[in-house]
């Protein structure tokens, strides 16, 4: 099985926690854009979404499904992603399309987060893949020798604007051995609005698609 064959896998395998007329958060990349294609089916049975990006918010549209604005949405059920890398506790770096910060928005909201990824995602530490970090503008050299200072190289995503106006650094060489206390001290350096490690809002489900079929942890 190709690659795209395996995301295409995994996202049909998330549409059985899909329920009747509920609210489904939706994230942002290739693996979700299976996604939403395997959602158009229900279109007429679920009440409508969550988008945490722009790109994806269009999709749906495209497709007829309602998208709400997420400060009329009190709660959902479940919120359903693609990451970028995901370690046996559920931990997960996201934010290589650049919409880590109204994934970690829309997946706060969520009562369950569903990951669904292709087993090259699969690490047992996170860190190979370059951390993304959303910056103001304005604060991107600052910030930049604050996270060199933490033993990171940042690069600049050049010609890349965030959907919320900002820019991206992807930080190579993070030894990541602590997520939950890197991300929290990641997100104190003035001008970050968030790093692209989920581990304080961790996934409750991950389904993972290997050559064999999909699994589930
Ligand atoms: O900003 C983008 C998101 O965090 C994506 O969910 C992540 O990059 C995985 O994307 P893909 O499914 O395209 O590998």
């Amino acid at each position: 099985m190709n690659q795209n064959d395996k995301k295409r896998a995994v996202a049909e395998a998330a549409i059985k926690y899909v329920e009747k007329d509920a609210i489904i958060g939706v994230g942002t990349g290739s693996t979700t854009n299976y996604f939403i294609e395997a959602l158009a089916p229900l279109a007429e049975d679920i009440q409508g979404a969550v988008s945490s990006s722009e790109a994806s918010t269009e999709k749906l549209k495209a497709l007829g499904i309602e998208v709400f604005d997420l400060n009329q949405v009190a709660s959902f059920d479940i919120y359903v992603d693609g990451a970028d890398e995901v370690n046996p506790q559920k931990h997960m770096i996201k934010g290589g399309g650049a919409a880590l910060t109204r994934e970690k928005i829309v997946s706060a909201v969520a009562k369950k987060f569903i990951c669904i990824v292709d087993d090259s995602k699969r690490v047992d530490v996170l860190g190979k893949f370059p951390l993304p970090v959303e910056v103001i503008p304005m604060a991107r050299s600052y910030v930049a020798r604050e996270i060199v200072k933490l033993g990171g190289d940042p690069v600049y995503r050049q010609g890349v604007t965030t959907d919320n106006g900002n820019v991206i650094l992807d930080v190579y060489n993070l030894q990541i051995t602590d997520p939950l206390a890197l991300e929290a001290q990641l997100n104190q350096i003035t001008g970050v609005v968030t790093n692209g490690i989920f581990a304080a809002r961790a996934a409750d489900v991950v389904l993972v698609a290997t050559d064999k079929g999909v699994d589930t942890y």
